[in-house]
């Protein structure tokens, strides 16, 4: 039987989906076969308030494609918020905000599921603005990441949004974000938390867990948990044991709206599943999925070739521990000292990995936001979340090792979601390797075109 989901992209355009591949907690607004049927369009809120949902009532349509975001946002998000929002220019909502904050509003736990650069960190950052009170001295929300990198950036966003307008005199406090990530002071943290416990806190696994195990911060208070690059986390050997209890032994599901966010969530029905069976979430758990038959963004055009890379972020493998015991250096310190030599560019070359320190961590990426020009040379440490709109080329001097992470690296280009600036993603391969890129491309349903390159005589 077949069931009327609802487009993202029109407001009477609707999409026939196999009834098999639906459930009452998916909803997948892809652009498919559309069909010229005119439908009326029910709010999204009253469809959800009720306690039974179905496909077929999510499928009545939200009506909500040609609202600005704070016509979205309205009577949610308090206005100081949304004058912040407009005045860093964020006005229109992207199809996973258009989508998902009717359904975040309506108290439902949630789980992200859109392409890279696609705006889940405003999203998710609008629910926390809609539920806590800065007024309350306790931790009312906490945004887990995998990175000390990711959650410096989400702090920032976070902050941007809490502060004080331009030409205004609020009187009332703001809320204030902290950021416990691995590699912190974290014992100056513990005297903030206990003196003034910040309203908002972007934590790393290992830093929050930490806390929690020591009685120093306790999750009681806390309303939204947002588990940002979901999927990695759960496929990390040294964080998932954390996660599992953070989810469901340190708080009850009951006591909180949860939200997990990734452009990738392989196998998401099994995902689902467990989040409920596990308690990781309440049962009317709802996965919002946004453009699901184009993972990658459309603005992104692939190439590979068997030469140098020009500019842009340019990912390598991370050393093997016997390539280590053997005394090579990493192919990125190579690669970085190839480049300061024979590249004649303006650009700057840079340097990041897990193995640099803190400091040189923060300073590499300080040079890059600062702009101009740069050539980062990273591993998979800058694959996931971090936003740096101005890159315009991604380079995979080494492949990556699965479909998933070639999404993630390749979606650090084409960040700026109302732009029809075309960027690229460059592989550069071996012959024996171009099953394997055309193993990613049947995955992620995109095209690499091959570059010839010109022989000089
Ligand atoms: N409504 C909007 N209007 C304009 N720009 C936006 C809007 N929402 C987000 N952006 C911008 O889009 C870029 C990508 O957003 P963000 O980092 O949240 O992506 P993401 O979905 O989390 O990606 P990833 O999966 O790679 O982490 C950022 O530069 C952000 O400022």
């Amino acid at each position: 039987m077949a069931a009327i989901a609802i487009s993202a992209a029109h407001p009477i355009l609707v999409t026939r989906v196999n009834h098999k591949l639906s459930s009452p907690n998916s909803i997948d607004f892809t652009n498919r076969a559309f069909l010229p049927v005119s439908i009326s369009l029910k709010p999204l809120r009253a469809v959800l308030s009720s306690s039974a949902v179905s496909t077929e009532e999510l499928a009545a349509g939200t009506g909500n494609n040609s609202l600005t975001l704070r016509e979205l946002c309205q009577g949610h998000v308090p206005e100081h918020v949304l004058r912040r929002m407009e005045e860093t220019g964020y006005v229109l909502p992207t199809d996973i905000q258009r989508e998902a904050l009717p359904v975040l509003f309506s108290s439902r736990d949630c789980i992200l599921h859109a392409q890279t650069g696609s705006g889940k960190t405003l999203t998710y950052l609008l629910l926390i603005f809609s539920l806590v009170n800065a007024q309350r001295s306790a931790v009312q929300a906490v945004i887990v990441v995998p990175t000390r990198e990711l959650g410096m950036q989400v702090t920032k966003v976070a902050r941007v949004l809490a502060a004080k307008p331009l030409d205004t005199d609020l009187e009332h406090k703001l809320c204030t974000v902290m950021a416990l990530l691995d590699g912190g002071m974290l014992r100056r943290h513990k005297s903030w938390l206990k003196a003034e416990p910040p309203t908002i806190v972007v934590a790393t696994m290992g830093s929050l867990c930490q806390l929690i195990e020591k009685h120093i911060f306790k999750l009681e208070s806390v309303q939204v948990l947002v588990i940002d690059e979901v999927d990695f986390l759960f496929n990390s050997s040294k964080q998932v044991s954390s996660l599992k209890k953070l989810l469901a032994s340190y708080s009850s599901c009951n006591n909180r709206q949860t939200v997990f966010a990734s452009a990738s969530i392989p196998q998401h029905r099994r995902f689902l599943h467990d989040c409920i069976q596990q308690k990781w979430t309440k049962s009317d758990v709802l996965h919002v999925h946004v453009n699901a038959i184009k993972p990658l963004p459309s603005c992104l055009h692939h190439r590979f070739v068997s030469d140098a890379p020009e500019s842009g972020i340019i990912f390598v493998a991370e050393q093997s521990e016997k390539s280590k015991k053997a005394g090579n250096a990493p192919s990125s310190t190579l690669l970085v000292d190839f480049l300061s030599n024979s590249y004649k560019g303006s650009s700057d070359v840079l340097l990041l990995e897990e193995d640099m320190n803190f400091n040189s961590r923060a300073a590499s990426l300080l040079e890059v936001r600062q702009g101009g020009g740069y050539l980062l040379v990273s591993t998979d440490i800058a694959a996931r979340g971090i936003d740096l709109p101005e890159t315009t080329h991604v380079y995979n001097f080494d492949l990556p090792r699965s479909a998933v992470d070639y999404l993630h690296r390749a979606g650090r280009t084409g960040r700026k979601p109302f732009s029809d600036e075309k960027c690229t993603v460059t592989s550069i391969i071996t012959s024996e390797e171009l099953f394997v890129l055309q193993r990613y491309e049947n995955e992620l349903k995109f095209k690499s075109e091959e570059l010839t390159l010109q022989t000089q005589c």
